[in-house]
């Protein structure tokens, strides 16, 4: 049997585009010989629709593209991702897969495990399943399941079920099962993934066809990775990795295993982040974008993502330098600018700096110059770099990283303006890592940028380090903290000095209201800040 996968990237809401994309794919599937065609989860509202369902004509005009998209369709039976209507008590909603064919909905299958952790909030929508139940289609048997389904306590922390909806399924007896999915990335999710699958196969003894989605939705990256897997557990076809794929796949005996293509995460990490700033700038209706340029290695990496992501001649890099920075420095913002081929320009911000300070002279007397200066600077570039945004409608990329996303070394109003923080969810040192990767073959980022120690230069020779713990020992203790979710004792125990320990936990505390504030950034990780992890900001919960 040929079965096609439509790894589509779809928008939230664009129901007469994501339309167009499933016709598109099932037309190529059906003249490729495809006898089944699958679309990802909620394909037609695109994922996740979050609260856009309790506007009065989302839902609605979402089924009218469903009858639309299936009075298109022939004998080829496709599945098609759609948020239904649920009758009876509970949810308004269920998160649902429709089979279409011959110009009608032959089939509607309902979610039974609806994620509600971490960035999924489905419970708050959607009501689950009440039957579980393989629907037969052209002869074929076939366990259709939606994401979550089928996901095992293996990889997740949640509470077991005695039987899951596959096991269910494999009960009554399947030919395939069929999972549609929207699953975000985060680093070494892919192979999880395939070893989630192959484990399942074997166990149910039937192939698994499994097609999700690709594209950035705001803070999500879904990275496709569809995949095909025998009834033995191999793969059997692979798509593509952060790319808009269809492959129609000869399900047999004949069929070899694939090797899985190696990527380091560097790479992996990479390519997300270069998809989730493309779609988000263009989602957005943006061309093009502007970021300072310190000479400096975070801002270094987001320029390198952007000129990728939107082709180098839609970013402009700006130095605004003051007394404060360093010739190196402003050497290498203009190597990177002319290693990327970008727009480079220079507005020196030192003449405002000093006229700030002037003014307030007086209402300040008395007082030493501190922080309320660093910032001041950090305040101004955003003043410059917003202008530019108005008067030219780029996109402002903000460049902090998640190590001082976490503890809040960087200033609010200031380094934190823009539309979007493309590296808030990488740690320093994978920055560091990313940078090498970039360099593998030459000179992109300029070497001493990587290798000179970091700096804000927002006071005379100023170091991170100054302020911060080595970023070795502060990204391990984030990890532990906020990706594990550790406590104080336990990341001592790991090998951490507990006053130090103490100290990041207490910075990453205090600065809630920061991240509140914060532009939304792509999450790469398994636990990013932002809509998947909520904190209160007033709490005096001390451990
Ligand atoms: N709970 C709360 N809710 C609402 N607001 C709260 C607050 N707690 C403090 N605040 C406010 O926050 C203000 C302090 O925050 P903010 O003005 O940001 O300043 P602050 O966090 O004190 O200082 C920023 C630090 O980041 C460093 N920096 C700046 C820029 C770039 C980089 C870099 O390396 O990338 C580093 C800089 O050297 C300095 O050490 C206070 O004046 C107070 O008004
Ligand atoms: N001299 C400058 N010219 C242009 N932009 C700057 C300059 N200094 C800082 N910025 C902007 O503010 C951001 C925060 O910079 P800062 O140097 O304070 O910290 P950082 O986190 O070490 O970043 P980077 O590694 O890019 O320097 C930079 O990434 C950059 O976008
Ligand atoms: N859309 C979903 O159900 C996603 C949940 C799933 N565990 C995933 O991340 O792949």
């Amino acid at each position: 049997m040929k079965i096609a996968l439509a790894q589509l990237n779809t928008i939230v809401g664009d129901f007469a585009g994501n339309q167009a994309q499933v016709l598109d794919a099932y037309r190529k599937s059906v003249a490729a010989g495809a006898k089944l065609v699958l679309t990802p989860e909620l394909v037609i509202t695109g994922y996740p629709p979050r609260d856009l369902v309790h506007r009065s004509r989302f839902v609605p005009g979402n089924i009218e593209t469903l009858h639309t998209i299936a009075a298109e369709v022939g004998e080829v039976p496709i599945i098609v991702g759609f948020v239904d209507i649920n009758k009876d008590a509970g949810k308004h909603f269920h998160n649902a897969a429709a089979v279409l064919q011959h110009g009608k909905v032959a089939h509607i299958v309902h979610k039974s495990l609806l994620p509600t952790y971490d960035v999924f909030d489905e419970d708050r929508y959607f009501e689950p399943a009440r039957i579980i139940a393989p629907v037969t289609v052209d002869g074929q048997r076939l366990g259709i399941t939606i994401c979550e389904d089928i996901w095992t306590d293996e990889y997740l922390p949640r509470p077991l079920y005695d039987v899951s909806p596959p096991e269910m399924l494999g009960e009554q007896g399947i030919d395939l099962l069929v999972n549609i999915s929207a699953s975000p990335y985060a680093l070494g999710k892919p192979r999880i993934r395939e070893r989630m699958l192959g484990a399942l196969a074997q166990e149910l003894k039937v192939p698994i066809v499994y097609c999700n989605a690709v594209g950035g939705n705001d803070q999500l990256v879904f990275d496709g990775n569809s995949l095909v897997i025998g009834a033995n557990g191999d793969v059997l076809a692979r798509l593509k990795a952060f790319e808009t794929d269809l492959q129609v796949v000869e399900l047999g005996k004949s069929t070899a295993a694939t090797q899985a293509v190696e990527t380091c995460d560097a790479e992996e990490l990479y390519r997300a982040l270069v998809l989730g700033t493309r779609d988000y700038v263009r989602k957005c209706g943006f061309k093009s974008c502007v970021l300072g340029l310190s000479g400096g290695i975070d801002s270094a990496l987001v320029a390198v993502i952007a000129a990728d992501a939107l082709g180098s001649e839609n970013v402009l890099g700006i130095s605004l330098p003051t007394e404060f920075s360093s010739q190196g420095s402003k050497d290498d913002a203009r190597d990177l600018a002319k290693h990327l081929g970008i727009r480079y320009d220079t507005v020196a911000i030192q003449p405002v700096f000093e006229s700030v300070k002037g003014q307030m002279r007086d209402i300040f007397a008395g007082k030493p110059e501190d922080v309320t200066e660093e910032n001041m600077q950090s305040r101004i570039r955003g003043l410059v770099l917003m202008s530019l945004s108005n008067k030219f409608g780029h996109l402002l990329l903000t460049t902090g990283n998640k190590s001082e996303m976490a503890v809040g070394y960087c200033t609010i109003y200031g380094d934190m303006c823009g539309g979007l923080s493309v590296i808030s969810d990488l740690p320093k040192t994978r920055v560091y890592e990313v940078s090498r990767w970039i360099n593998r073959e030459r000179e992109i980022i300029p070497w001493p940028t990587i290798e000179k120690p970091p700096s804000a230069e927002l006071r005379p020779d100023q170091k991170d380090q100054d302020t911060l713990p080595e970023y070795d020992i502060l990204d391990g203790i984030l990890e532990l903290f906020v990706e594990q979710g550790k406590s104080v004792g336990e990341i001592v125990t790991a090998g951490y000095n507990e006053e130090v320990v103490r100290w990041v936990l207490r910075r990453v505390e205090l600065n809630e209201w920061k991240r509140h504030q914060a532009a939304p950034g792509l999450k790469v990780t398994s636990k990013a800040f932002g809509m998947g992890r909520r904190m209160p900001i007033v709490q005096k919960f001390r451990e």
